[in-house]
């Protein structure tokens, strides 16, 4: 699946196959009695946007340890298991380049509370403010709720949407 819009610039996609990311980063989207817990961001890269918690790896650590430390900094909860939902590549035109493992869980303990990261908010499924979100979220959300697993390429001028491709979106298993 792939937008028609026009690229402008150096990049394209689906990216090059020498395209590696300067950063990797991690987002935990945690569902509860069907209510999504995200976060009002409070600072950094999407400040002022709501998202599932999470940020940048730290050397040393797997994605998932990642994760449920961004959780823990973010909003001081401990995760449950969690599932890979996919993996989201990010190519900003003024050339940050982010790769981001997406994970999915459904316990966690502890009750989440305001850091100076973030604030938590929760929303029913059916509901999820994708206005206030990042515009990549609303495509591929609806497939990780189907239990899908996806990979796609996404290519940003600041914060708009320039082109995207799903490379891989997986049935329903
Ligand atoms: N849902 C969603 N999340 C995104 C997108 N792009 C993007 O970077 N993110 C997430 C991935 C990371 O969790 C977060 C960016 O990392 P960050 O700036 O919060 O990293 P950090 O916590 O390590 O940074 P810091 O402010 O603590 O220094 O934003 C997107 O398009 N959609």
């Amino acid at each position: 699946m792939s937008s028609t819009s026009n690229t402008p610039g150096k990049f394209s996609v689906p990216f090059e196959d020498n395209w590696a990311p300067e950063q990797r980063a991690s987002l935990v989207m945690m569902v509860r009695n069907d209510n999504m817990l995200l976060i009002h961001k409070k600072r950094g890269l999407g400040i002022g946007k709501i998202l599932g918690p999470g940020g940048r790896q730290e050397p040393g650590e797997s994605m998932e340890q990642c994760a449920k430390r961004e959780l823990k900094e973010e909003l001081c909860i401990d995760s449950g298991p969690l599932r890979l939902a996919g993996v989201n590549r990010f190519q900003f035109a003024d050339g940050l380049s982010l790769e981001v493992h997406i994970y999915f869980g459904e316990s966690f303990e502890g009750m989440p509370t305001e850091t100076a990261e973030a604030s938590p908010v929760w929303y029913p499924l059916g509901q999820l403010p994708y206005d206030k979100m990042w515009p990549d979220d609303e495509i591929w959300i609806p497939l990780m709720l189907q239990n899908r697993y996806f990979e796609g390429d996404w290519l940003f001028d600041h914060e708009s949407l320039i082109d995207f491709t799903l490379r891989r979106v997986d049935e329903t298993a």
